[in-house]
């Protein structure tokens, strides 16, 4: 049975005065891997940061895991972000502490009390990036592509229902964003939900998924040819 974690009816996306993306109709179902394609400035950042709760959707419907995007109230991101995974092009790790301090201050600032508990959940998400014996590092001593994976890893900390990663791949030289890609390609097969906006056409070649662009204020499916 299909399970929709995100939908949006004729909504209508405005950058305060100005509308960026108008009557957007998308439906995502749990365990999709979706791509969000478009130029600079087509209005893929603010897509997602609609559907994070960045940017009030003040026209159509919209509602993300089981939050509705028109009704809720500022209070409620907290929580809607518990439920969604967010992952940005340029990591937004805290630089003055190590990774599992990282991962700690996200578990403590959404409620986790346990030592232990703590400790495993750290090492359980570490373990699915492949980074399980990097936690004592400080980011700025790994990798661009290491510190998304930890970044991955913060995203995967509250189990989310959606993982929203806007230009994951961003700052990231070809191989080492196949690298990155592998390891959102794992989490999806064991069940993670993912929306990605790049610009990264290879990628979409060499992952082949369902794809949405936008392009002139709208967003529409693309089907990808076959050759
Ligand atoms: N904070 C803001 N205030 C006003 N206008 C904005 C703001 N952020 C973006 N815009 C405008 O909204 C439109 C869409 O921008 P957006 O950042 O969503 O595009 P994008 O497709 O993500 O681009 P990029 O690939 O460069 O990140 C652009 O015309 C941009 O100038």
């Amino acid at each position: 049975m299909s399970e929709p974690v995100l939908q949006l009816k004729d909504a209508t996306i405005y950058q305060g005065e100005s509308m960026v993306l108008s009557n957007i109709n998308f439906e995502m179902q749990k365990g999709d891997f979706v791509y969000l394609i478009g130029k600079t400035g087509s209005g893929k950042s603010s897509f997602m940061k609609t559907l994070y709760g960045d940017l009030e959707l003040t026209e159509g419907e919209g509602s993300v895991v089981d939050f509705n995007l028109r009704t809720m109230k500022e209070k409620d991101i907290p929580f809607l972000r518990r439920k969604l995974g967010v992952v940005f092009q340029d990591f937004k790790l805290l630089p003055d502490r190590t990774v599992n301090s990282n991962l700690e201050f996200v578990l403590r600032a959404t409620g986790w009390k346990d030592k232990v508990d703590i400790k495993q959940k750290i090492e359980s998400v570490l373990d699915k990036v492949d980074m399980k014996t990097k936690g004592f590092k400080f980011p700025h001593e790994l990798s661009g592509g290491e510190q998304q994976r930890i970044a991955i890893a913060r995203a995967l900390l509250n189990d989310p229902e959606l993982i929203l990663a806007d230009e994951p791949t961003g700052n990231l030289d070809p191989q080492t964003s196949i690298e990155v890609m592998e390891v959102l390609q794992d989490i999806n097969k064991n069940g993670n939900t993912i929306l990605m906006a790049t610009h990264d056409y290879a990628l979409l070649l060499k992952y082949p998924s369902k794809t949405l662009k936008c392009d002139q204020n709208k967003v529409f499916e693309v089907v990808q040819r076959k050759n």
